[in-house]
């Protein structure tokens, strides 16, 4: 089989040695023994861990024609939702999709929405869907995050003004809890199709259920590769998810708060932002936790690539990789070669990035900045689905070596318990008053 590899050989040496890393290995293996009989914290959230091998043909199935039943009939369908509820989709759409797809004709545009609170992102969004056929996912566990809520309330009044009620209901579907929250009563009362989260899955472990899985197949994509890509990670366990995770630690523990995620091919930069809020939520607690950070190259280098070799060194940096383009650009010969190019004529572009790729690593490494390496063969729905139940499994083994509950997110609630005092959400009265003596309203 061939899959996504690790290489911490270029993290040695410098900061930590090999004895370090090994010394963590027993406890990297409690950890998954901890995930797998459900002994550890947030044990009850453990529902990804299984979670591919447990998906059906039919539940696919049945994924793909509500896809197909948007895709026959919206020219844009609207994902809503923040966090959990869009990274994965968003980072698996982008890896995979053609970088102008927005400028290009396609049956069917994926649209994102609800994962800020920007006004004018939202009457932007709304000029653009009107007189459009268009329709909604709308996705949240809580069914009470605000800014989907705030988003979908306005798309869906849209779309039953240019559909009506009836047609607009055909057009929404919800993904949320199987019983509580505002968006489950909404979507009962209206007659939408509804898929479920699980209550045992946490947003930033959802993407392998429909919170990623339908969006991605309304775009198009090929969900039960990247399903079976998952099964392969989910059955292969151990061996580079113990490297990823105790490499990590063993960095941590010797003054690297910060990793650098990297990457040397644009599509993946939403992944990033995946990856950034599964290891920031899930580590970042007890005043614990690395800092996930990430970069795109070589474009940040023109940019974060000066601080990177020769900055504070608090850093280190986890590369992935891709094998191979999906396509082939060749660098053409210029006769007058007025801009020195020649000697890399007749070259794949992706020839290049990759001496750019492998030459950053080199220069990092001497800067003082240890290197993890992640391969990928190709960015295809199977190998990313290999790389998504590799960061969440290794997240999950990674969180009980640094003795956090890797599963819970608390301090998320400080800054909505603020924004609806200030608000005066019924309810936080009490809150509400507090805040204003603090403003001196
Ligand atoms: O799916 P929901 O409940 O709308 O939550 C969205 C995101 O908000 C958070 O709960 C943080 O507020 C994340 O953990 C989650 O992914």
């Amino acid at each position: 089989m061939s899959k996504i590899q690790v290489n911490n050989t270029a993290a040695l040496g410098q900061v930590i040695d090999q004895e370090q890393v090994a010394a963590l290995r027993p406890a990297a293996e409690a950890a998954a023994l901890k995930l797998e009989q459900g002994t550890g914290l947030g044990n009850d959230f453990l529902g990804w861990l299984h979670l591919p091998s447990s998906i059906t043909p039919d539940f696919l199935n049945d994924i793909e024609a509500t896809a197909q039943s948007l895709r026959s009939k919206c020219q844009y369908v609207v994902t809503i939702g923040i966090g959990g509820s869009y990274l994965g989709a968003k980072a698996v759409i982008e890896a995979l999709a053609d970088n102008f797809a927005a400028y290009k004709p396609a049956t069917t545009h994926v649209l994102f929405a609800g994962n800020n609170i920007g006004e004018d992102y939202l009457y932007d969004l709304i000029d653009l869907l009107k007189g459009k056929q268009f329709g909604i996912i709308v996705i949240s566990k809580s069914g009470t995050t605000t800014e989907p809520s705030i988003a979908f309330r306005l798309l869906k009044d849209m779309l039953e003004q240019q559909v009506g009620k009836a047609e607009a209901a055909t057009r929404i579907v919800a993904v949320t809890d199987a019983r509580r929250g505002a968006l489950r009563g909404l979507a009962t009362q209206e007659g939408y199709k509804t898929y479920v989260i699980p209550d045992n899955v946490g947003g930033r472990f959802s993407v392998l259920t429909p919170v990623g899985l339908l969006p991605i197949a309304v775009a198009g994509y090929d969900i039960k590769a990247l399903v079976e890509g998952a099964v392969e990670m989910e059955k292969a366990g151990g061996d580079d998810i113990f490297t990823y995770a105790t490499t990590r630690n063993a960095l941590y523990r010797a003054g690297r708060k910060i990793e650098l995620l990297v990457n040397f091919n644009p599509k993946l930069h939403y992944f990033a932002e995946w990856w950034k809020q599964l290891y920031g939520e899930s580590e970042g607690k007890d005043h614990k936790g690395i800092f996930p950070a990430a970069c795109d190259f070589t474009t940040d280098l023109h940019s974060m690539g000066q601080w990177i070799q020769d900055g504070e060194r608090t850093i280190y940096e986890t590369v992935i990789s891709v094998g191979e383009p999906a396509h082939s650009v060749v660098i053409p010969d210029d006769k007058a070669n007025l801009d020195g190019l020649n000697f890399i004529a007749g070259k794949h572009v992706d020839y290049v990035n990759k001496m750019a790729e492998l030459g950053t690593r080199l220069a990092h490494v001497d800067g003082g900045v240890p290197n993890l390496l992640i391969t990928v063969p190709a960015l295809k729905e199977k190998y990313l689905g290999q790389l998504i139940y590799f960061f969440e499994k290794a997240c999950g083994v990674s969180g009980y070596i640094l003795d956090v509950n890797p599963f819970n997110q608390p301090g998320v609630e400080a800054y909505k318990k603020n924004m609806f005092a200030l608000l005066d959400k019924p309810g936080y009265e009490a809150e509400s008053k507090a805040i204003k003596a603090k403003l001196g309203k």
